[in-house]
């Protein structure tokens, strides 16, 4: 009985215990309720919405720095080339006219200044004009007024010789052709002037067209370029690289195309750009007569659709002699040339092509090429052309 007063204590101790445990557990675990949110579950008061402001240190506006603007691609803008004015290219290019004309100019000074000038001496100064490729009527002339006048006035110093020679040579150039180029605007008639250029292939054509275009913008003129010469596709490259550089238009047509269609377009382009001038690269294959009379007559005839072409330049290599020549007359056959151009007259001494060629066509040479420079494309003038051949005085 003893026993189990005692278990029975012991169980009613435990008990209380037990529970003097679990209440304050059971109340420190206790989730407290959210509090009330305002705008859904009470109405919303002033400043609910307000957070602390913090005090952090700003920048003043003095020291902002504005973002960089984020790189895009650059545009490069061509730097487009001055080319040099045409007036006086002449003169400037004298040495080098002096330099490849010495052998001719100086050899006929020395023979002229001669003591005693027998016949033997005149052979030898008509020989060194037929070398020059003057040609067998002009060298014969000029020898026959040298010797009337050196009988009568005498030639008594290599200064004399010298302004007798320079006389003559003068008259035998002819310092009174018409050299202008007609590449003027036709204000009238709202169009450009169009200058057909023609040649044989290789003798500079492509070049001279380049050449030609950067002594219209030295000028001032507005130009645009016509790659007619369809047979080599590098040639409408070429030409468009020259045009490029002075920011000049070229148009130009597929490989092998119409070269009638594309003289055509250009001098269309020309008339809506309100351009000064057309320039039109033509190819020169010389197989048959017929079939250049064929291609050029063609071109000539469409472009003349626009109306009338202006200037046809023959382009002569003065390095090819007599050979050249014979060009000049088949094209004289076939087009209506107005001006000459010679090309490469600094790789040779023969000069004497400008007095051959003229008589040949009966036209004036009027520009001449002096290197392969871009403004080595000279007007020619017939005192600085003698002056060149003779030298320095
Ligand atoms: N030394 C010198 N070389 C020149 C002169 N004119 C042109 N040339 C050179 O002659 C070569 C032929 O010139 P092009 O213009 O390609 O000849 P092209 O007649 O147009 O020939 P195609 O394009 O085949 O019709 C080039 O290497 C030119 O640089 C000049 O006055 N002096």
């Amino acid at each position: 009985m003893e026993y189990i007063v005692i278990v029975v204590a012991v169980v009613v101790v435990l008990g209380i215990a037990l529970a003097a445990f679990l209440v304050p557990r059971r109340r420190r675990g206790q989730v407290e309720a959210p509090a009330p949110r305002p705008g859904t579950d009470v109405l919303p008061g002033v400043g609910d919405d307000a957070t602390t402001p913090v005090e952090e240190q700003r920048a003043p506006i003095s020291d902002v720095e504005l973002p960089e603007a984020p790189a895009g691609p650059v545009v490069e803008e061509p730097v487009l080339e001055r080319p040099e004015p045409a007036a006086g290219r002449l003169t400037r290019l004298r040495s080098r006219l002096s330099r490849s004309q010495s052998g001719f100019g100086k050899g006929l000074l020395s023979l002229l200044s001669r003591e005693r000038l027998d016949d033997e001496t005149w052979e030898e100064i008509e020989d060194t004009l037929l070398t020059a490729d003057l040609g067998v009527a002009p060298a014969q002339e000029l020898v026959e007024r040298l010797r009337t006048r050196a009988r009568v006035e005498g030639v008594q110093s290599p200064e004399a010789a010298r302004i007798l020679l320079r006389e003559e040579l003068l008259a035998l150039v002819d310092p009174a052709l018409d050299r202008a180029l007609r590449t003027e605007r036709h204000v009238e008639d709202g169009r450009p002037a169009v200058v057909l250029v023609v040649g044989v292939n290789g003798t500079g054509k492509t070049t001279t067209v380049g050449k030609l275009a950067r002594v219209l913008v030295a000028e001032d003129r507005d130009v645009v370029l016509g790659a007619a010469d369809t047979f080599r596709a590098a040639a409408a490259d070429q030409l468009t690289t020259w045009g490029d550089r002075v920011g000049v238009v070229t148009v130009r047509g597929p490989e092998g195309g119409d070269p009638a269609s594309v003289a055509f377009d250009a001098v269309k382009v020309g008339i809506e750009q309100e351009a000064d001038t057309v320039l039109v690269d033509t190819a020169g294959r010389l197989q048959t007569k017929v079939g250049l009379m064929d291609e050029l007559g063609k071109v000539k005839r469409v472009i003349e659709k626009h109306g009338p072409v202006d200037e046809v330049l023959l382009v002569l290599d003065a390095t090819t002699g007599q050979n050249g020549l014979v060009q000049a007359r088949v094209f004289g056959e076939v087009v209506d040339v107005t001006g000459i151009v010679l090309t490469k007259l600094d790789g040779t001494a023969k000069g004497g092509i400008v007095v051959a060629v003229q008589r040949e066509l009966g036209v004036p040479v009027k520009l001449v090429g002096l290197g392969e420079g871009p403004d080595d494309l000279a007007p020619f003038d017939a005192e600085a052309f003698v002056d060149g051949i003779l030298g320095e005085s």
